[in-house]
């Protein structure tokens, strides 16, 4: 198996305030890390600086062996042009707690404008593209709807579409389903589990327990900035090893 994200002693501040502290994170090619954790102890942050929406102050990321955000020369690291971060990013897909779809734009042209305009890809075949993956999302009916017309969690699920029309080495996932209804999270974790069955590398950012338990390869528990345990779900939520972890899941359990 190969290491498709690899995270190494990352620290962020924002003025005063330390808010990842030495994160070290290895995510393989085609599994599946939920990173869980109190509000507030930076797991944003740390999604943010994976695709570079936030800039580290120490460490370095790499995703499928491209470093983010710079570049290495003479042992030096020199950030890179605004293209060419860009350019990585559409190759990580972000999925947002508010997803923000174009409102004046249908879930399908949604789901085409960013191939079109980022990859530069003939239109009817990002049409083509999209219709398929409205189809995966279950939303094939609904690809001449405005967003107006569609349910939060129909939303979410063309965002998610959106995501995967720039063909993502990574998925990103912050807080996908905390905006919605209680009645439509599950339409949404149904769309990420067969994401996730079907191979793809996702980091999710969630305090869905039951989705972290069944489908995480590693579940990640974040604290004040810092990784307090990390493992396989059977191992954190079942038989956390640490008092912090205990005492967060007996709140969120
Ligand atoms: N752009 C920013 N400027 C200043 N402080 C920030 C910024 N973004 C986040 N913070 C602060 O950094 C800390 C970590 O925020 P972050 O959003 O990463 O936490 P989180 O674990 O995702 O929390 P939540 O579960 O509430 O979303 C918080 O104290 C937050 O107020």
């Amino acid at each position: 198996m190969s290491v498709m994200v690899d995270i190494r002693s990352v620290h962020k501040s924002y003025g005063a305030l330390d808010v990842l502290k030495g994160i070290d994170l290895q995510v393989q090619a085609g599994e599946v890390t939920v990173v869980l954790g109190p509000s507030g102890s930076g797991k944003s942050t740390l999604l943010r600086t994976v695709n570079h929406l936030e800039k580290v102050d120490r460490g370095t990321i790499s995703v499928d062996g491209e470093l983010i955000g710079y570049r290495r020369s003479g042992g030096k690291l020199y950030e890179l042009p605004e293209r060419e971060v860009l350019r990585q990013r559409t190759r990580i897909g972000f999925v947002f707690q508010n997803f923000h779809l174009f409102p004046h734009l249908t879930a399908l042209e949604n789901v085409v404008e960013a191939p079109v305009n980022a990859l530069k890809r003939p239109r009817k075949e990002a049409e083509e593209n999209a219709r398929r993956l409205l189809e995966r999302v279950g939303l094939g009916d609904k690809a001449d709807a405005y967003p107006r017309r569609l349910s939060g969690g129909q939303q979410q699920r063309v965002a998610i579409a959106r995501a995967l029309a720039l063909e993502p080495r990574l998925l990103l996932f912050d807080e996908p389903t905390s905006a919605l209804d209680p009645e439509l999270v599950g339409e949404v974790l149904d769309v990420m589990r067969d994401l996730a069955r079907s191979g793809t590398t996702m980091i999710v950012v969630t305090h869905e327990i039951g989705f972290a338990r069944e489908v995480a390869d590693t579940v990640v528990f974040l604290a004040e900035g810092r990784i307090v345990e990390q493992g396989p779900p059977a191992a954190v939520l079942d038989a956390p090893a640490q008092e912090r972890t205990r005492a967060f899941l007996s709140k969120v359990l």
